[in-house]
């Protein structure tokens, strides 16, 4: 998959880049320019980005011209995402993010080694493809998605796996959350140290 990509991170298979709001977890509501990252084998059946998986099909662009685009907004955030972003490495990039003053969050399923200077780690572990073990105790937020029951007793082994002051939050799988998501307030009154964290931005009919 990554054969032709170089291993400094100059270059990445860039699927798209938009200036919109958080919508999910402890960073929803605040302004941010995503950068979605193709290539992903963890292959979670519900995936909401499948379109992203085939690094093939996204263009490999320079990681300058992606700080470049991303200084234009006023919003000095930016959440890099995918596609699994970890498949790369990240170092580059964000240490250039950084460097202008943009803050760097990622959204990741921790199946790929750890790289970038990070300001927030969001980890959304998969049982699909699980993470590696060595990312747990840098996670700042835990967000684990909620499709059965099941998930909520796999969500406490994960729980167990990351430091102690990292956020918990539940999200319902989008297509089964009129089911799950009474299950999630149930979990969450019962369980306090997790929060709910719903896909806002589908609510608000924005990217
Ligand atoms: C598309 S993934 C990309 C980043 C990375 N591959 C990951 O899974 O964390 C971005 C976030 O959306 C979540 N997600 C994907 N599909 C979803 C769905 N159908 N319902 C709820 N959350 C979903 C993922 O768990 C992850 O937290
Ligand atoms: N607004 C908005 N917030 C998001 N948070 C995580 C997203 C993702 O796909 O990684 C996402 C997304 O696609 N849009
Ligand atoms: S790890 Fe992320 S991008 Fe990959 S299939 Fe799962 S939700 Fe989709
Ligand atoms: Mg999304």
């Amino acid at each position: 998959m990554k054969q032709d990509i170089p291993e400094d991170g100059t270059l990445l298979p860039l699927m798209e880049e938009f200036y919109t709001i958080q919508g999910e977890g402890f960073n929803t509501g605040k302004a941010a320019y995503f950068i979605r990252l193709g290539g992903c084998d963890v292959g979670c059946h519900w995936c909401d980005v499948k379109e992203s998986w085939d690094a093939e099909m996204h263009p490999l662009t320079h990681a300058d011209v992606i700080v470049e685009n991303a200084d234009q907004f006023p919003g000095k955030a930016v959440v890099i995402t995918g596609g699994e972003p970890l498949i790369y490495n990240l170092d580059y990039l964000t240490n250039k993010l950084k460097e202008i003053g943009i803050l760097t969050f990622i959204e990741t399923s921790g199946a790929y080694p750890l790289s970038g200077n990070w300001d927030w780690i969001c980890l959304s572990p998969k049982k699909f493809k699980a993470p590696r073990p060595d990312i747990t105790p840098f996670a700042h937020e835990l967000k684990v998605i909620v499709f059965n029951k099941s998930d909520f007793k796999w969500a406490e082994e994960y729980a167990a796996m990351v430091s102690p002051t990292c956020k918990l939050y539940l999200q319902p799988e989008w297509s089964k959350s009129k089911e799950i998501t009474p299950l999630i307030i149930e979990y969450v009154m019962a369980n306090p140290k997790w929060e709910i964290s719903l896909q806002t931005h589908k609510f608000l009919n924005i990217p």
